[in-house]
């Protein structure tokens, strides 16, 4: 999603868009043709000042896949996927999204690109019609309307298209955030723990949101600490600890590297891969 002090796209970036409630069955221009990896990061680092937050990270997601990246607090995953989204700009390294580095180009990049963060940031003086009026027009999607009415519907939102974000609870502007992203049908989605704030019809609804883009082509980074749900519905992991991938690859590619006998959650799988006990009372007891 674009905000406020992203570059914008130019108004014609999505007009030969057809679009479908949730994702991908459209035809599009695309800067450099079909990506196969829609997602591309190749040696990414990122330095605070003297602190190296990220260092040399690669990885690469392919339209259809749903990549868990998990890691201990502090592993360097916002620092990643804002390095990626083209929030900050990296240290080393580059990010491509559907073929296009989000350092050279990053209105081509963008356009292909949803970002959701964990805490949704609208326009205060904006409905929630307004918000998708203008998100279509920054990202020049035509008949808007007909795109939003099943985004909205489907996030239960219909009832309150007039209201501003101070009159919607903190899971509705969630949904806002999410009905914004997914407007310009993009080819790839960051979620940053997308089901903060949401209710279990909420959490369902976002879990079959996800599976319904995997299945339309889209290629999906769920960035959250919920093990339970990246179980659920990815395809694939990569795990960071102190700004370092210490593992990647597909759900059971990752299983079979760390699981040891009798251990089938991916739980077990975290705390084997970054090294650390499931209790702090079990380190206190070493
Ligand atoms: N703007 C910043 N300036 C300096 N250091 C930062 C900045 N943002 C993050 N860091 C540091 O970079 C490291 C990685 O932070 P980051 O937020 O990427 O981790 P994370 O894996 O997303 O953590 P969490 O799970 O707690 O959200 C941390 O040590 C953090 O203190």
């Amino acid at each position: 999603m674009i905000w406020p002090g992203d570059a914008l796209p130019s108004p014609q970036a999505a007009s030969e868009v057809n679009l479908t409630p949730f994702g991908a069955r459209y035809t599009r221009r695309h800067p450099t043709g079909s990506a196969a990896h829609m997602i591309e990061v190749q040696g990414l680092g990122k330095c605070y000042g003297d602190f190296t937050a990220v260092e040399a990270v690669s990885f690469q997601v392919a339209a259809g896949q749903i990549m868990g990246l998990v890691g201990p607090n502090g592993a360097g995953k916002t620092t990643t996927l804002r390095c990626l989204a083209g929030i900050i700009p990296a240290t080393t390294g580059h990010a491509r999204i559907g073929g296009v580095d989000i350092a050279a180009d990053p209105v081509a990049a963008k356009r292909q690109l949803a970002f959701i963060p964990d805490e949704p940031r609208l326009f205060e003086h904006l409905t929630v019609e307004q918000h998708l009026n203008f998100v279509a027009r920054l990202y020049g999607v035509a008949d808007w309307q007909q795109r939003a009415q099943p985004l909205l519907s489907e996030l239960e939102m219909d009832d309150k298209r007039r209201l501003l974000p101070s009159e919607l609870s903190r899971g509705m502007k969630q949904k806002l955030a999410i009905a914004c992203g997914l407007l310009h049908a993009p080819r790839a989605v960051i979620l940053d723990e997308p089901l903060t704030g949401l209710d279990p019809y909420g959490i369902r609804r976002m879990k079959n949101s996800m599976r319904r883009l995997s299945s339309e082509g889209v290629a999906i980074i769920l960035s959250s600490h919920l093990l339970d749900l990246v179980e659920e519905v990815c395809t694939h992991l990569l795990i960071l600890k102190d700004g370092h991938k210490l593992a990647d690859g597909s759900v059971a590619e990752v299983r079979a590297r760390y699981m040891a006998d009798g251990e089938t959650r991916l739980e077990d799988v975290f705390f084997r891969a970054t090294g650390e006990s499931e209790s702090p009372s079990e380190d206190a007891r070493a």
